[in-house]
């Protein structure tokens, strides 16, 4: 490695880099990234940036397909902010060659998201939105292979399935449906349809979380005694509303009902399947409103003609809708619903709004709190750390500018200074910010909070972070950030630091983020522009020098900054310019005498 490379290095060879790289991408949302911070201050540079990047569809308002029926309160709040296209009942052929129109795709549960639709997207797609809990029919991976953001609706629909729950516990107990049908087919069968109490009864939940816990509380109001199995509740949780956590065991031997709430996985699969079922005590009656999946259908018919399971209700099944000969469906003592667990006015109100504004603030760039496919941060926490996500993707930006041609980035190592405990900062969204920092500018890949670490992966990026404590408290989640990157050459020698890496510095003040040091070099420009780093043997009049050049273009100076390691010595200057200043400015200012290397680096 050299630290004394190319004295009077020439300009940046292409000083639109980033540009050309924002120019490449589909649609103009790509280039808003997950931080819309560059849209939300006048600076002139950013404009101009963006709207070169995609001047005709940036006017244009995004395209979000609703494949399912969404609640009209959504369906007004997404109309607002964007084409709305809704096609209900698309074949998974028709999907697929829409989706390549569309920046966001809101579905329901009857909607497969698989890897063929973001494939077929052409890079357009950014959001899909699960306008309910389950994301079971989306293909997680393949949205952050693809920069995907996934955001779901978790709240809305909690209390509809809990009451469905209830609803499908009640009816089953005292052959409703049944009873229903009998009478309706001119019967009056008072005998064949005598029930179960369900007051002093055991019911174990399977899967406390929002809605189990909804459906614990209202069993305990029917007098019931009820228990729950969750690896990671909560036990605060469960005993604040008198429910005891017991293990998978304990809940399935002791239980007379069975109510299950736990997400389809792999590892929830047909959970309850011929072993399990043989583990139940005679006579259980099982409720599912998850998810089909989670038991073994086949096992299920197989228990219920061996008695050992005496009543089924499911709203859920494997394949939905099931098919018609279905012996489970068809089973007399399996009372079953359309998978209405949600469908209330209600609840689907409420979903529609919910992943409406998630939907439509994904795509003005917001941070998601409902993603599903990348680091959900709290509302608060995101407002704390806006400015440092603005640092970290600008000093990526900057170090990755500072790379002579030719030496590939490979080894990147990111220190957080900060007072904060460990615990209290989460780094992943900085960590993401400056992994697009660094890869934007030297390839056509988008990279957001979604896709951050698996491109970087793909790249054999390795970005090490260090956490620096600092003594005392302070109001600021962090003092500085600072990114090294190791084993190059830099096109700017003196950013090499002294232990030979490239070094860039930065900090927030007064909500602005700041370069702070660039090697061994101090230096103090606010990152609002674009930065022209000199440097030159300490004299008075360089600033002038420089300044006047920089003024005959009309180009404003916003900052300028001189760090020096001893007065006369050698100093780094640090010019914000506002505008991009024209190959021959740039020259000029190499030319100065007392410059002895200098970079143009863009933001
Ligand atoms: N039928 C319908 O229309 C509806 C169905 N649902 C389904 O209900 C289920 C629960 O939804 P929420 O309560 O909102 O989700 P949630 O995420 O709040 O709760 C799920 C709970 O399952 C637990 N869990 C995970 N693995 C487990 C395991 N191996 N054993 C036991 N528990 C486990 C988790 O720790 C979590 O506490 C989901 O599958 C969702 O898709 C939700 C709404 C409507
Ligand atoms: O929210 C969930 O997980 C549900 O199962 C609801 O599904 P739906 O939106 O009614 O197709």
């Amino acid at each position: 490695m050299s630290t004394m490379a190319s004295l009077k290095t020439p300009t940046l060879k292409n000083p639109s880099l980033s540009l050309t790289s924002k120019s490449r991408l589909p649609s103009a949302f790509s280039a808003t990234s997950l931080n819309n911070l560059r849209f939300s201050r006048s600076q002139p540079q950013r404009r101009v940036l963006i709207i070169t990047a995609s001047a005709a569809s940036f006017s244009n308002k995004p395209t979000v397909l609703v494949a399912e029926k969404l609640g009209e309160a959504g369906l007004t709040l997404l109309k607002q902010f964007a084409n709305v296209d809704c096609s209900y009942n698309l074949s998974p052929e028709e999907l697929c060659t829409k989706i390549s129109l569309c920046d966001a795709l809101i579905v329901r549960s009857g909607t497969k998201v698989n890897r063929e639709v973001f494939e077929s997207s052409g890079g357009r797609l950014k959001v899909v939105g699960r306008a309910g809990v389950g994301i079971d029919n989306v293909d997680l991976a393949a949205a952050t292979e693809h920069g995907c953001l996934v955001v779901n609706a978790p709240t809305a629909n909690t209390v509809a399935a809990a009451e469905h729950g209830i609803a499908l516990l009640a009816a089953m107990a005292r052959n409703v449906a049944q009873a229903d049908a009998s009478v309706k087919a001119e019967k009056w069968q008072r005998n064949k349809y005598v029930g179960v109490s369900l007051v002093g009864k055991t019911l174990a939940i399977l899967g406390f979380g929002k809605v189990g816990s909804e459906v614990a509380r209202r069993a305990k109001g029917l007098g019931m005694h009820v228990i729950a199995h969750d690896p990671y509740a909560p036990a605060d949780r469960a005993r604040a509303i008198g429910v005891e956590l017991v293990s998978f065991e304990e809940a399935i031997a002791t239980a007379d009902f069975i109510s299950l709430h736990m997400p389809l996985t792999p590892a929830t699969s047909k959970m309850l399947n011929d072993e399990t079922f043989a583990r139940m005590k005679k006579g259980v009656r099982i409720v599912n409103v998850a998810r089909g999946g989670v038991i073994d259908e086949e096992a299920l018919v197989r228990a219920l003609d061996a008695g050992i399971v005496a009543q089924a209700a499911l709203d859920v099944f494997t394949e939905e809708p099931p098919q018609q000969d279905s012996k489970l469906v068809q089973h007399e003592r399996v009372t079953v619903t359309p998978h209405l667990g949600a469908s209330t006015i209600e609840a689907q109100e409420g979903v529609a709004i919910e992943i409406a504004e998630a939907v439509v603030g994904a795509l003005k760039g917001e941070l998601a709190a409902t993603a599903v496919n990348a680091p959900m941060v709290p509302a608060e926490v995101l407002t704390e750390l806006k400015p440092y996500v603005e640092l970290a993707e600008k000093l990526g930006r900057l170090a990755v500018q500072l790379v002579a041609g030719g030496s590939g980035v490979q080894n990147v190592k990111v220190s957080y200074a900060s007072s904060r405990a460990p615990d209290d900062l989460d780094t992943r969204l900085l960590r993401a910010m400056i992994t697009k920092g660094i890869i934007e500018p030297i390839t056509s890949v988008f990279v957001n909070l979604v896709n951050a670490d698996y491109t970087a992966k793909q790249r054999g990026l390795r970005i090490t972070e260090e956490r620096i404590l600092l003594d005392g408290l302070s109001e600021n989640p962090l003092e500085s950030i600072q990114v090294q990157i190791a084993n190059v050459e830099s096109k700017f020698a003196s950013a090499i630091s002294e232990t030979g890496e490239i070094k860039v510095e930065g900090r927030v003040k007064d909500g602005i983020p700041h370069l702070t040091k660039v090697g061994s070099f101090g230096v103090d420009v606010s990152l609002e522009g674009s930065i022209i780093l000199c440097r030159q043997v300490d004299q008075p009049g360089m600033i002038g020098k420089v300044g006047s050049i920089l003024g005959e273009e009309n180009v404003n100076v916003n900052f300028m900054s001189v760090g020096r390691i001893a007065p006369r010595k050698q100093a780094v200057m640090a010019i914000g310019v506002d505008e991009q200043p024209s190959k021959e400015s740039l020259k000029r200012i190499g030319d100065v005498p007392a410059i002895e290397e200098f970079v143009f680096l863009k933001l």
